[in-house]
């Protein structure tokens, strides 16, 4: 479980997150929901440690990221994978070298060892026959599933995902989701996953955060989502017509 406490950040006197509480839980899919500009990603950076808060703290499984000391801080950060948004896998190097890279960064494992972790990798996201294509070779999707093969090589136990489905079809989409779902399952990894996605909201949500101007205002399931009183929220999920659509029949 990671649990953050009283999170708050300013950038040039602007407050971007003000005082953000909660908990992620291990083995589930936990979303970080809201609007552009709300702060979603920010705080995904504060609890990964690529910007500081002013203020509050961040625990994985009862450790403290936030005052550790360096040994503890880098230990951390190798039990975490993330997916960046856009994928960002290097264009020079070939899909096994993609997944390869944090394996080579990383540890010391002989070259014959990190190819068959990364193929068990390649794998596991469904892509067997692509390790010398490079990533202009092939679809989005691919680059989102190599993306993921990387971020689970080092057998994180923390997985962070910035807005996976961007720039996919929505079948696409949807496989993605729910690869990011089985993954977390089988691995029982904690899994964070940035998005304003509804779709992915209302598949793979089972544990949301909803921020709006950088509080936390809401937090529930998928299945609570529907019957919210928050006004913030219902006018962030019923700006979507399919979701105005299931809520009036499911209130028929
Ligand atoms: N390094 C930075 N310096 C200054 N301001 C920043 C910085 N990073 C983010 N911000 C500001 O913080 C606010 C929240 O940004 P953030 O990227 O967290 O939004 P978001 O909710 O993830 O939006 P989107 O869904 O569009 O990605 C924005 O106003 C952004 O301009």
């Amino acid at each position: 479980m990671i649990e953050i406490k009283n999170i708050s950040k300013s950038f040039n006197n602007k407050q971007v997150l003000i005082d953000v509480n909660g908990q992620f839980v291990k083995g589930k899919t936990n979303l970080i929901i809201g609007a552009s500009g709300t702060g979603k990603s920010v705080l995904l950076k504060c609890i990964v440690g690529l910007i500081k808060p002013d203020e509050g703290s961040i625990t994985f499984d009862g450790r403290d990221f936030t005052n550790a000391d360096s040994e503890l801080k880098q230990s951390i950060r190798r039990e975490i994978g993330m997916l960046f948004q856009g994928s960002a896998l290097f264009d020079s190097k070939t899909v096994e070298e993609n997944v390869m890279f944090p394996l080579d960064m990383l540890t010391t494992m002989k070259r014959d060892e990190k190819l068959d972790r990364a193929n068990e990798c390649l794998k596991r996201v469904g892509l067997e026959n692509a390790n010398k294509l490079f990533p202009s070779e092939i679809s989005g999707g691919m680059q989102k599933r190599v993306g993921i093969a990387r971020a689970i090589v080092m057998n994180s136990r923390y997985l962070f995902c910035d807005e996976p489905n961007s720039g996919l079809d929505p079948q696409t989409a949807i496989k993605i989701d729910n690869l990011i779902k089985d993954i977390t399952e089988e691995y029982n990894t904690t899994t964070v996953v940035v998005t304003h996605d509804m779709n992915s909201v209302l598949e793979i949500g089972e544990h949301i955060m909803f921020i709006y101007k950088g509080r936390k205002v809401w937090e529930g399931s998928n299945k609570d989502l529907l019957d919210t009183e928050v006004k913030e929220l219902q006018d962030f999920i019923f700006a979507n017509k399919l979701i105005r659509d299931m809520k009036t029949k499911k209130d028929k």
